[in-house]
């Protein structure tokens, strides 16, 4: 095997077709949305099978911070609800969740919540939720940068009512704001001004959540969403697998042949990772749902593939390493939000596709990939999880590629190399 420079992480090719089930940890956005639920609610819970990584540790410290009580009870989290008060501060680290979510909530603390984070967090988009959170009645100090660090003084409580957003930047915003929302006095209406709103699904998933805990939610109108101020039930809860984190997995089928099962997929969700059913199709693969799992097999070709990507942002990465190996040329589109994300990821991407060969390009709301043999080389992770799975992705068909960062896969996959080996029938090796 060659030499990798150090660090990095030679990402293993499949010497032959893959042949594998794989358990995937919770979903990073249900962990955390039911975190600060649980943390909001009349009274005490249960979290089942949380996802245990990065972002959801912050999340989970930041709520202890607040005097919330968050205890492991086995592999579970218990959470006890109390009234929560400053000073302490949040480290967002890269966790677009703790950086949106955690302040509409600590807004209902007394005292002085302290926000800062990674250094890329500094640049990645959180005024929108400043500004609403101010013209609801918060004090925010943060020096006028309209982002972190900054500084949520409470008192207690907030009036709440009506305010505009313009939410094109981020869904996050949105589902930051209603996940409080029932807490505020008046309650809260949200109209969104602006581009359309990315990652409806996810949307839904904050929605579905709240009137699952018996929050009066009104989505009837077009971008405009109103909770309605009452109790958030303390309900105990399982956690799905986070069908984001599968899509490293089953395009290992899809890109080296062989057939992977992602076990316990849900019928029904509101993650947009089950949007991988339809798109490993179009690309080509033959995918099965059944009451085990779903299952998902190379097909003859790999497909180039026109996609809309605007509902399903965080799965770009993965999908652009799958059209890198297609037979045609792919169009992603829909997704400039996704420059916001962990790093600019159309840049990112399309970087790091040439820097293999590849023939991508960023366009003004997507990216372009023209396929060419691809060859050695290092594939950048920008610290963002997905990047390294892109990379990992493209590791198992061209030889001689290194990640440069593959611990960055913890945000949301603490054993990401433990999993990528295992689906390998490695050893793990780094
Ligand atoms: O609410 C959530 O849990 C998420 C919403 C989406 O954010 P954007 O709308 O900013 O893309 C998604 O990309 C992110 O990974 C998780
Ligand atoms: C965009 C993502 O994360 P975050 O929750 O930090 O926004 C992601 O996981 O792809």
């Amino acid at each position: 095997m060659a030499v990798a420079a150090q660090g990095h992480w030679p990402a293993p090719t499949a010497s032959a077709a893959v042949d594998a089930d794989v358990r995937i940890p919770g979903s990073k956005s249900m962990t955390n949305r039911a975190l600060i639920l649980a943390a909001l609610a009349d009274g005490p819970s249960q979290i089942g099978r949380p996802l245990r990584a990065r972002d959801t540790i912050l999340m989970a410290n930041a709520l202890r911070g607040l005097g919330i009580g968050v205890v492991d009870i086995g592999d579970d989290y218990g959470i006890t609800p109390a009234p929560m008060h400053g000073p302490t501060r949040v480290d967002c680290g890269l966790a677009g969740t703790v950086m949106r979510f955690v302040p509409p909530a600590a807004a209902l603390a007394e005292g002085d919540v302290d926000f800062d984070g990674d250094p890329h967090m500094r640049e990645r988009p959180i005024g929108p939720v400043l500004s609403a959170l101010r013209a609801l009645g918060a004090n925010i100090e943060d020096e006028g940068r309209n982002g972190l660090p900054f500084r949520v003084v409470g008192t207690g409580g907030l009036p709440g009512g009506t305010v505009e957003i313009d939410a094109s930047g981020s869904s996050q915003f949105v589902s930051a704001l209603l996940l409080a929302g029932a807490r505020y006095d008046n309650g809260l209406t949200i109209r969104h001004v602006g581009k359309p709103v990315p990652s409806q699904p996810h949307i839904d998933m904050t929605i579905g959540m709240l009137r699952q805990r018996g929050v009066d939610v009104d989505d009837s109108e077009p971008a405009t969403w109103r909770v309605a101020n009452g109790p958030i039930k303390a309900i105990d809860v399982e956690i799905e697998p986070d069908l984001s984190n599968a899509a490293p997995f089953l395009a290992a089928a899809v890109v080296a042949g062989g057939r992977v099962r992602v076990l316990g997929w849900p019928d029904e969700t509101t993650q947009p990772g089950d949007a991988l059913r339809e798109i490993f199709s179009l690309m080509g693969a033959h995918v099965r749902l059944d009451s085990e799992g779903l299952t998902v097999r190379g097909g003859d070709s790999i497909e180039g593939v026109d996609l809309d990507l605007h509902d399903v942002g965080e799965l770009t990465p993965v999908v652009a390493a799958v059209a890198a190996c297609a037979n045609g040329p792919s169009y992603l589109r829909g997704i400039a939000h996704i420059r916001g994300h962990e790093t600019d990821r159309l840049a990112a991407i399309a970087t790091e596709l040439q820097n293999l060969g590849c023939d991508a390009r960023e366009t003004e709301d997507g990216l372009e990939i023209h396929p060419m043999p691809l060859h050695s080389g290092v594939f950048r992770s920008y610290a963002d999880h997905r990047m390294a799975q892109a990379g990992a992705v493209l590791g198992l068909v061209v030889k001689g590629v290194e990640v440069d960062d593959i611990a960055s896969t913890s945000k949301t996959l603490p054993d990401f190399v433990g999993m990528w080996a295992a689906l390998l029938g490695h050893e793990v090796t780094a």
